[in-house]
């Protein structure tokens, strides 16, 4: 189904990679000399328990079912993923207005780690499996919502990410834990060269903190042009946008 009709508002954005590898620090210096700086969507770990609204809702169920697992694994990683990507549903929603009035909106991760570490726990010992699986919730995630118009994926050696994430939060990952992350590395990874339009990849173990932050500050930069117009993709007739509010209609392919 092919929807190609041009828009004034914003870029969605997501910075996507393992805990630790350093989304947050990078993007966050990246924005500081931008003149206009984007919306900053938290992290899970930032919303504070307390918060109110359904999306703060959902996840503190995920983080009561799973015990204080930090991949938030509850036994049940389908239905996970749907609340996940019900989460993710409702950061777009809550976002919306300021897209459509041309504001650039930068997601710290977005369905792409629901995809990865879901594939993950569905196929604990077989890549090429998990592989495939993570397309596949990829593709079902984008009929809960658009996915972001650019994806940065940030990369490390596992063993930095690690480290940075222990010293930040004060506390010990199990070696269980480190495993996952390993492969969870590798599968973003693979996922990001599955799509190189909408990912682009910046390299710690390769680039400086001064490159990455060049890198990322241009591709946000120049991530506004040509955008089309955002429709509900579960829509399969003619729609108007969430942001502009233009008819698209759905053209033959
Ligand atoms: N180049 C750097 N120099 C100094 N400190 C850094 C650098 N990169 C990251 N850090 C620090 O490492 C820690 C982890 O980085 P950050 O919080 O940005 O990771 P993250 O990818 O957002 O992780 P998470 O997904 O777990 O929230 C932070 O304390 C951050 O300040
Ligand atoms: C969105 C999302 C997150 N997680 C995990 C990844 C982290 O370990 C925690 C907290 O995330 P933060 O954004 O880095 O603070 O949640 C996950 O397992 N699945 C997801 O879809």
């Amino acid at each position: 189904m092919a929807r190609m009709t041009y828009c004034s508002r914003g870029p969605l954005i997501s910075t996507e990679g393992l805990n630790g590898v350093g989304k947050t620090y990078l993007t966050n210096r990246a924005v500081e000399a931008l003149a206009v700086k984007p919306l900053m969507l938290d992290e899970f770990s930032q919303r504070a328990n307390g918060r109110l609204g359904l999306g703060e809702a959902l996840l503190r169920a995920l983080r009561e079912a799973s015990g204080g697992d930090p991949f938030l694994r509850g036994g049940t990683p389908m239905a996970e993923a749907l609340i996940l990507m019900a989460i993710k549903r409702h950061d777009l929603d809550t976002v919306l207005t300021d897209l459509a009035r041309g504001q650039v909106v930068v997601e710290g991760r977005s369905v792409d780690t629901t995809a990865v570490c879901q594939a993950l726990l569905l196929h604990p010992d077989d890549p090429e499996a998990a592989l495939q699986t993570a397309i596949d919730l990829l593709d079902l995630a984008s009929s809960y919502r658009p996915l972001p118009d650019l994806t940065i994926l940030v990369t490390d050696d596992t063993s930095k990410a690690v480290e940075r994430a222990q010293r930040r939060d004060r506390r010990e990952l199990t070696s269980e834990q480190v495993d996952f992350m390993r492969d969870a590395g590798a599968l973003f990874e693979q996922l990001a060269a599955t799509d190189p339009v909408r990912y682009r990849v910046v390299d710690r173990r390769v680039v400086d903190e001064y490159a990455a932050v060049e890198q990322i500050r241009t591709w946000i930069n120049d991530a506004g042009s040509d955008l089309a117009c955002l429709v509900e993709p579960w829509q399969r007739s003619d729609a108007v946008c969430m942001c502009c509010g233009q008819l698209t209609p759905v053209e033959a392919s």
